[in-house]
């Protein structure tokens, strides 16, 4: 069926518009004619025609149609992109070509012929819709490029130095990535590291985070929709799907997705393919998809709320970010670098953190990992009023399971070492310098404890 669209008629003629506004009405959505080409501001302001149907001689007599080249001006002024139809007199092909070549996109002969009017209409409406179209969704594209600014990735501790290298050995394939850590360990940062580095890099990058959207606005928001498809659709709607073709989709918390919108997704990767809500035709989809979570997708599989054959497709690749408890320095340096955020963000200059307050940032469990380090030291900056930071500037709350390791029945030395020792190189991420640090011994010290108890 053809598309349906806004049409403005100028014409000095009252009798012509009355005839083309008889026989459009049936075909176009609304028609709006004027005899008074001085409005043509006011109407392509207020009625934003599809097309509009402009009249060459408008002084009675007139022939040159000087007249219409001056308001084609206007209008391409107004909007360069206008679609406008001239109407000439029917031998007057040589004023017609000058049109096109002034900008006007097509021209119909006066009298005309039904058939032909309508066909040149129908193709002048879908131009102007594609236009549209095309320029909204290139301006979601440069708003999500422009969004794109990339922080550093931070961490020198064997856990992160393995991901970053496993980010970059990445860099030259399309394959679809499954991102797995705690809360605020960086599967966000580490995605558009992802994209950063990949053969998509300047290519759109589109974020859904599947966590927050309601579950009856999934579709909308992933597969878009068209005019009309519900009571709000006041106007047609790229979903996020859509826009992400050509570059990367990253699918945030995919663990909290429903298994219907489960098998809905499924069936648009299989099919690379979606449908709009209300449309018919199917559109073809062509992304790198990205999918983060904190849940044990096996243990879900296992348990029925999630399918086997989504995670088949979504994770050929498997990369794990460590907590933060597990990365050891890494703290220090991350630390460090808020730091060195917040002070230009609050004009401050803490020069550091002493070493009272860095072993006490790397004793804390960090339950909520990075972002719990960025904010804890963002409130440091603000209240502090040292030059250099302590430990009473780091208010970190008291953790539930925190004297797990020591619990009270438990007296027996040699459990309570063993289990300091292996907190303590847990906690440094392996490194062994900073483990007898926060024991409190030598490294020597140490080495020995670890011989002795067989760790
Ligand atoms: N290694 C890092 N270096 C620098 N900044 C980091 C690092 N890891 C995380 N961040 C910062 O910590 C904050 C939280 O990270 P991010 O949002 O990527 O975590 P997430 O795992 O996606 O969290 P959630 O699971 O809640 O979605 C962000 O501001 C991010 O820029």
């Amino acid at each position: 069926m053809e598309e349906k669209g806004k049409i403005l008629i100028i014409d000095d003629n009252e009798d012509v518009l009355f005839a083309l506004n008889l026989l459009l009405e049936p075909y176009m959505e609304k028609i709006k004619v004027t005899t008074q080409p001085t409005r043509i501001k006011h109407f392509m302001e207020t009625f934003q025609p599809d097309v509009i149907l402009l009249d060459m001689n408008f002084c009675r007599d007139a022939i040159s149609g000087q007249e219409g080249f001056d308001y084609l001006e206007e209008i391409l002024s107004i909007d360069p992109k206008a679609i406008v139809i001239f109407m000439t007199a029917y031998s007057d092909t040589e004023k017609a070509v000058r049109a096109i070549k002034a900008g006007a996109t097509d021209f119909i002969s006066k009298p005309w012929e039904k058939e032909k009017l309508l066909a040149t209409l129908f193709s002048a409406v879908k131009l102007s819709k594609s236009r549209k179209e095309v320029d909204r969704l290139q301006e979601q594209v440069t708003a999500l490029r422009n969004d794109a600014s990339l922080p550093e990735l931070i961490g020198e501790s064997p856990a992160m130095r393995q991901v970053k290298d496993t980010i970059f050995r990445l860099s030259d394939t399309d394959a679809n990535i499954l991102i797995l850590g705690e809360n605020g360990t960086g599967k966000d940062l580490v995605a558009r590291m992802l994209k950063h580095f990949s053969p998509h890099a300047t290519e759109a990058f589109v974020t859904i985070d599947l966590g927050s959207i309601p579950e009856q606005l999934f579709e909308s928001e992933l597969f878009g929709y068209e005019k009309g498809a519900f009571t709000d659709a006041h106007k047609s709607k790229p979903g996020r799907m859509e826009m992400a073709s050509g570059g990367t989709l990253f699918l945030d918390e995919i663990g909290n997705l429903s298994l219907p919108m489960q098998a809905k997704l499924l069936t648009a990767l299989e099919k690379r393919q979606i449908v709009r809500l209300g449309a018919v035709e199917p559109v073809h989809i062509d992304v790198r998809l990205i999918c983060a979570t904190n849940a044990q997708l096996p243990d879900k599989v296992h348990e029925g709320s999630f399918r086997q054959d989504l995670l088949y497709r979504i994770n050929t690749i498997e990369l794990h970010i460590p907590p933060l408890r597990e990365r050891g320095e890494d703290i220090i340096l991350l630390a460090q670098h808020f730091l060195d955020t917040y002070n230009r963000k609050y004009h401050k200059s803490i020069t550091g953190l002493n070493r009272e307050a860095r072993n006490k940032l790397l004793k804390y469990a960090w339950p909520g990992n990075v972002r719990e380090l960025q904010h804890i030291l963002e409130r440091a900056v603000i209240l502090s009023e040292n030059h250099i930071l302590r430990p009473e500037d780091f208010l970190l709350p008291k953790q539930k399971g925190q004297a797990r390791d020591f619990d009270d029945e438990e007296l027996n030395l040699e459990k309570l070492e063993r289990r300091a020792i292996e907190r303590a190189l847990r906690q440094s991420g392996g490194n062994y310098s900073l483990a007898a640090e926060m024991l409190g011994i030598t490294r020597f010290a140490l080495y020995r404890k670890i011989d002795k108890l067989n760790l």
